[in-house]
């Protein structure tokens, strides 16, 4: 494919992090956003920043058309889950045929929720590993390091997707994949039920405690679905729980890795719960408990979690513990 229009459809975080390197990079982008984003990039211009001192401006065009879907030979699928079949349904009405259409997200079924809505196209599944935060005024900040990990297929897509700055690679078996990261992103909750950064919430055994605990409970139930799991982590998936759960002080000799995240990222989620929003805990914990009950495996702290974010997403302001939620 040379010099394919790339559109990235759902352009918030995740769409404007991508979308900005691939088009300072020199590739055509649109950015299918809302009206807030198109008026911030008007304004400000587009700038993607990371922990590691990136800083690129990109100037991608960016509408809340989704007419401009028409001209993709990619769609960067960048919603979040629960607005994924309405974006389905937009890429069936507008896009050509042979575009190929990527889920940048979370979760493990929105791969299916597009294919169902687009039979007949070329539909992967992608992985996301880094965390990215909208900072106001068109800024975009990556606070961990991570790669793009994109299902193999025709063509050269993980090549198009890379950048100055993105990593992208192309495996077979990225079902596994997703299912790895569902598995890191039981903290997403986690890490909105604290109140804290990442940094300081891994910082108190409790938390991890917690995300041990959920984890531990998510990887029983993959295992008992007879479903592969390949967590994208420095560790190995069955280690991380362990390792969660040591004191604090062997915890930071041991995961130093995983401290290394700007101080004051927080998960994905909370930005939902700051907005006001639908976040994907039915996606993530629910995904658990679902396949717990369909295996006869109690997933205890996965639905407390749950519970707790329910409450949160109902507007009710109650502070959790740890042991609230362990018990
Ligand atoms: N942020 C992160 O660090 C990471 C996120 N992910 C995953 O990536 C996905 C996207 O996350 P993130 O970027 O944080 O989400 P955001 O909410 O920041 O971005 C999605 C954007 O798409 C917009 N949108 C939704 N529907 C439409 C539509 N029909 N037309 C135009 N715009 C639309 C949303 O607007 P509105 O809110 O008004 O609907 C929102 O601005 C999720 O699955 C998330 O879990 C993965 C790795 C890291
Ligand atoms: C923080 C991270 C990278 C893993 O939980 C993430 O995926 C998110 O914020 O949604």
């Amino acid at each position: 494919m040379t010099q394919p229009r790339i559109v990235v459809a759902g352009a918030g975080a995740v769409g404007c992090f991508v979308g900005g390197l691939l088009a300072a990079a020199g590739r055509e982008v649109v950015l299918l956003g809302r009206g807030w984003l198109r008026d911030e990039v008007a304004a400000h211009g587009l700038t993607c920043t990371d922990f590691s001192g990136l800083a690129v401006t990109a100037a991608p065009e960016v509408s809340d058309d989704p007419a401009v879907l028409a001209r993709a030979d990619i769609v960067l699928v960048c919603v979040k889950s629960g607005a994924t079949g309405e974006m389905a349904r937009l890429i069936a009405e507008q896009a050509p045929m042979q575009a190929v259409v990527v889920s940048l997200q979370n979760g493990v079924r929105n791969v299916d929720v597009l294919r169902r809505a687009l039979p007949g196209r070329d539909v992967r599944g992608g992985m996301v590993g880094f965390n990215v935060v909208g900072l106001g005024e068109g800024r975009f900040h990556r606070s961990t390091s991570g790669e793009i990990v994109v299902a193999f297929g025709d063509g050269d897509l993980a090549e198009t997707l890379e950048a100055p700055g993105l990593v992208v690679e192309e495996v077979v078996g990225i079902e596994a994949v997703q299912r790895g990261k569902l598995i890191l992103n039981l903290t997403n909750a986690v890490n909105a039920l604290s109140g804290l950064s990442l940094h300081d919430m891994l910082l108190v055994r409790g938390w991890r405690r917690v995300m041990a605990a959920q984890m531990s409970e998510g990887l029983a139930v993959f295992r008992a679905a007879g479903l592969e799991v390949a967590v994208p982590a420095k560790a190995p998936g069955w280690a991380i729980p362990w390792i969660l759960r040591l004191p604090t002080g062997l915890f930071r000799r041991i995961a130093a890795p995983m401290l290394v995240v700007d101080p004051q990222a927080r998960t994905s989620m909370v930005a939902d719960l700051t907005a006001g929003r639908r976040t994907e805990v039915d996606e993530f914990q629910g995904e658990i408990v679902r396949l717990g009950g369909v295996h006869g495996l109690e997933t205890p702290v996965n639905a407390r979690v749950m519970i707790a974010i329910g409450e949160a997403e109902g507007g009710r302001n109650r502070v959790w513990t740890p042991e609230d939620l362990l018990t």
